[in-house]
């Protein structure tokens, strides 16, 4: 594995799978694996789970890690190619990545959308500057459309506790008062559309994400009628990506609620984090025995482990 960006990164998604319980049972397995290598750890946005599971996670293999919240640390960045640099931009994106490149051998950057312009965001650009400067493999931390170290995380926690060969598992959007990025529905979807899962994917009208990590799913507008059977409930909220970044509805009917887990088949409910409480899902439901947001956060930590394995290992 050279970068991992996506699902696209990973040869067989089910030896990774067993890979990440592996190291969940024996952490320190291959403690020296990492010894004199360095991470490198780029935020552009907040984070509490990535970036505390992901250096624990190279500790783990016996690396250094170095974390830069480069939008308050580091000098204003210009990501244009081509700019004429005589604005507020003290150095290209360009320059500061080759420059990070040196330091580090593995480097993740997180860097969000602007939820503005689609293309743009879309076009993944700072990841690609990243990819193409830094001479070095790049590990997404979360870019503009994807998550996929939450998502293989997401995959990992379904495989502990689906009670059939093929659980059906519903991604429901809920409200939330800010516009956020459809990075983590995508990317879930992405991985769970490759997974052996019946994926079932409800929102209200509008919501529609974008196919090309929707494809093996079922879109079902009514939120009751999805839950029905269910061995999972992983909810998100996210913005519109049709009417690109609006919030089209914040309507409290599609918050996560006792009476709708009642419709499941006793299905687990699960949310990457942060979540906005008795807003996207209430408290009944995120504190009772059903959910598993904890231990799905903590299958972070030993997913990010595998990947960084799998990269130092140069498979
Ligand atoms: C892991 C989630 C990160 C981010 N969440 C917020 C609140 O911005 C999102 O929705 O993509
Ligand atoms: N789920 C997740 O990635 O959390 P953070 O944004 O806190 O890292």
């Amino acid at each position: 594995m050279k970068h991992f960006t996506s699902v696209k990164d990973v040869t067989n998604i089910s030896a990774l799978v067993e890979e990440v319980l592996f190291l969940k049972q024996q952490p320190y397995a291959f403690k020296h694996l990492g010894e004199n290598k360095v991470l490198g750890l780029i935020f552009m946005n907040p984070s509490l789970r990535t970036r505390l599971s992901t250096q624990r996670a190279s500790m783990n293999l016996g690396m250094n890690v170095i974390v830069m919240d480069i939008n308050k640390e580091g000098w204003k960045l210009e990501s244009r190619e081509g700019a004429v640099m005589d604005g507020d931009a003290a150095e290209h994106v360009k320059d500061a990545v080759a420059v990070m490149g040196q330091y580090c051998d593995i480097i993740g950057i997180r860097s969000f959308p602007s939820l503005e312009n689609r293309e743009d965001d879309y076009a993944e650009n700072v990841l690609n500057q990243f990819i193409r400067y830094a001479g070095v493999p790049i590990v997404s931390l979360e870019s503009t459309t994807l998550h996929p170290l939450q998502s293989l995380a997401d995959l990992v926690t379904i495989q502990e506790y689906k009670k059939t060969p093929k659980p059906k598992v519903v991604l429901t959007w809920a409200p939330h008062p800010k516009a956020l990025p459809q990075a983590v529905p995508n990317s879930f979807a992405e991985w769970m559309c490759n997974a052996e899962v019946d994926l079932v994917i409800t929102h209200p009208e509008g919501y529609e994400l974008d196919e090309k990590y929707t494809w093996n799913a079922t879109i079902e507008y009514d939120q009751k009628k999805a839950f029905e059977g269910a061995e999972f409930i992983y909810a998100k909220n996210w913005s519109s990506y049709k009417q690109y970044g609006k919030i089209l509805s914040k309507d409290r009917n599609w918050t996560v609620s006792a009476d709708k887990m009642k419709l499941t088949n006793e299905a687990y409910f699960m949310h990457c984090l942060p979540v906005r409480r008795n807003v996207v899902v209430d408290d009944e439901v995120i504190d009772s025995p059903q959910s598993i947001v904890i231990k799905q956060a903590a299958n972070r930590l030993w997913a990010a482990q595998a990947v960084l394995k799998k990269i130092l290992e140069h498979t």
